[in-house]
């Protein structure tokens, strides 16, 4: 069984304290990792902020994370395994996960070479005629990137790739559960020439890393994937300094009456249950015209029937374990509770330790838990509308508002959709769980604030200095 150490300043680093990681679907011991000390965040945070003295040209923040891309594909086996058996993702996921991440990182070292300003024609205002004007894109400085268990290595690449495209130094904190592919991708950026200062990943408690690095006032910004309770918390305590977030959601898809019903019904199955539904964009809410109700519902039954749930190592299984059995019990009482409200289970309903069968409900109502909050497990529900605009106000009657989907082929009410969902994305003819990495990616309301996507999170990462010569 291998220990790992922090990464900090290109050193494998031992600490005093180790905690397990486990393989999710046996529940085997994996590997220990180190648990980080208030002096490590110190080092770390200084160390960052020494790097800013260093030259680190775009062209070679390019070469960086353009090779760290290629080692990524190089080495899609070994990472993959790991995703495997760190978060229970199915193998051929975990595959596009690792295939994602590379192409987040190609993505990021392209923008580095075209991170650019504007000209500002200040000469056009009375009695600045001898001026001119010009805006530069410079790094924040430090950047501390905070990362959830369900997707560990893309949501990784998606922070530490364009904060070193930028120009900054970054410091890592992984999920206590899954931080074995963030290291495996920390050892690759060193191997790729990073300069040692620019990324440390610093694995352990969550609370007390997040809390020192919170009141260290040398970090300059926090980007943060994960809850809403935590996306509070580091909002509340970072003061005037800068925040990204991309929390939770309870996606919701509309199925117009018009609409390519057997491709929806398809989708809405492959993305209900895909990573057994913790994904921030799983679709959780079905709402359905009550014309084409009848035929959806049979055609997604019968998809998510053909669904293999079981060893997330073996190619076939679609569906693997939830994350930990205390997370599919949770799931599992959500179900029952909705069904003591008066809900009908048309399929799954069924847990074994961590593995919940994926799960349609029905006869759901809005106030139900498994409606109104973020379910993260495999379940969706499929209720029916009768007018579109009301279809709309209950999407946005959420909380949350990442990404929604309409599947529809009216172009006026595609339109509408487009401009009237409170949320960050408004797929068409596809589900809520549309993503590709280019794309700026992000939500409102309790969904979070600020955009990913390598250039629009170079933006985030970044601050526009004026500059006006005389
Ligand atoms: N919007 C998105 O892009 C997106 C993507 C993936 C996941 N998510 C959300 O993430 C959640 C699931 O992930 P999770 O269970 O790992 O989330 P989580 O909030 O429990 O943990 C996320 C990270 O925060 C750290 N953390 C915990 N307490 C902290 C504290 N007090 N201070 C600082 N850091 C702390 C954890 O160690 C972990 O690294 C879901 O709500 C999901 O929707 C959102
Ligand atoms: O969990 C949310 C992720 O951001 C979705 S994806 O894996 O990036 O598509």
């Amino acid at each position: 069984m291998k220990r790992h150490g922090l990464i900090l300043n290109g050193r494998d680093e031992k600490t005093e304290a180790y905690m397990a990681v486990y393989q999710k679907f046996t529940g085997d011991l994996l590997s220990e990792v180190a648990v980080a000390e208030s002096q490590h965040i110190e080092e770390a945070v200084t160390v960052s902020r020494a790097a800013q003295k260093d030259t680190f040209s775009p062209y070679q923040r390019y070469e960086v994370l353009k090779r760290t891309s290629e080692l990524l594909r190089e080495h899609v086996d070994q990472l993959a395994e790991i995703i495997t058996d760190e978060v229970g993702k199915p193998i051929t996921e975990a595959k596009t996960e690792v295939e994602r991440a590379a192409m987040t990182l190609e993505l990021s070292a392209e923008e580095a070479k075209r991170i650019q300003g504007e000209m500002v024609p200040v000469e056009a205002s009375p009695g600045a005629e001898e001026r001119r004007a010009f805006t530069l894109r410079v790094p924040v400085g430090v950047v501390v990137a905070i990362t959830p268990f369900n997707v560990p290595l893309n949501l990784a690449c998606h922070k530490i790739g364009p904060a070193l495209a930028a120009g900054n130094a970054v410091i890592v904190k992984p999920a206590e559960v899954t931080p074995l592919s963030t290291l495996y991708l920390g050892h690759l950026l060193l191997e790729a020439g990073l300069p040692k200062n620019r990324l440390h990943v610093l694995t352990g408690h969550g609370p007390d890393i997040g809390d020192w690095l919170l009141k260290n006032e040398g970090v300059d910004m926090f980007t943060f994937t994960g809850s809403p309770r935590v996306g509070e918390l580091i909002t509340q305590k970072a003061g005037l300094r800068k925040v990204a977030l991309e929390l939770g959601n309870n996606s919701a898809t509309i199925v117009h009456h018009d609409a390519d019903i057997e491709e929806a019904a398809k989708l809405v199955a492959a993305r209900s249950f895909n990573s057994a539904g913790q994904v921030c964009i799983s679709v959780q809410r079905v709402l359905v015209h009550k014309s084409v109700y009848a035929q959806f519902l049979e055609r997604v039954k019968t998809h998510t029937e053909a669904l293999i749930v079981g060893d997330p190592r073996e190619p076939a299984t679609q569906v693997g374990p939830m994350i930990a059995e205390k997370e599919a019990q949770r799931v599992e009482e959500w179900v029952k509770e909705a069904v003591s409200e008066g809900a009908t289970i048309e399929t799954g309903g069924k847990r074994e330790g961590t593995l919940f069968w994926p799960t349609i409900l029905t006869n759901v109502k809005d106030s139900m838990k498994v409606c109104k909050d973020e379910v993260f497990g495999p379940v969706v529900t499929i209720d029916t509308y009768s007018e579109g605009t009301d279809a709309i106000e209950r999407v946005n009657r959420s909380v949350y508002g990442l990404q929604a989907g309409v599947f529809s082929n009216d172009l006026a009410f595609c339109l509408q959709a487009a401009e009237q969902l409170e949320v960050g994305g408004v797929i068409i003819n596809d589900t809520s769980a549309f993503r590709v990495d280019a794309m700026p990616y992000g939500g409102v309301k309790r969904s979070g604030s600020g955009k990913e996507g390598p250039r629009f999170a170079i933006e985030e990462m970044t601050h526009e200095r004026l500059v006006v010569l005389r």
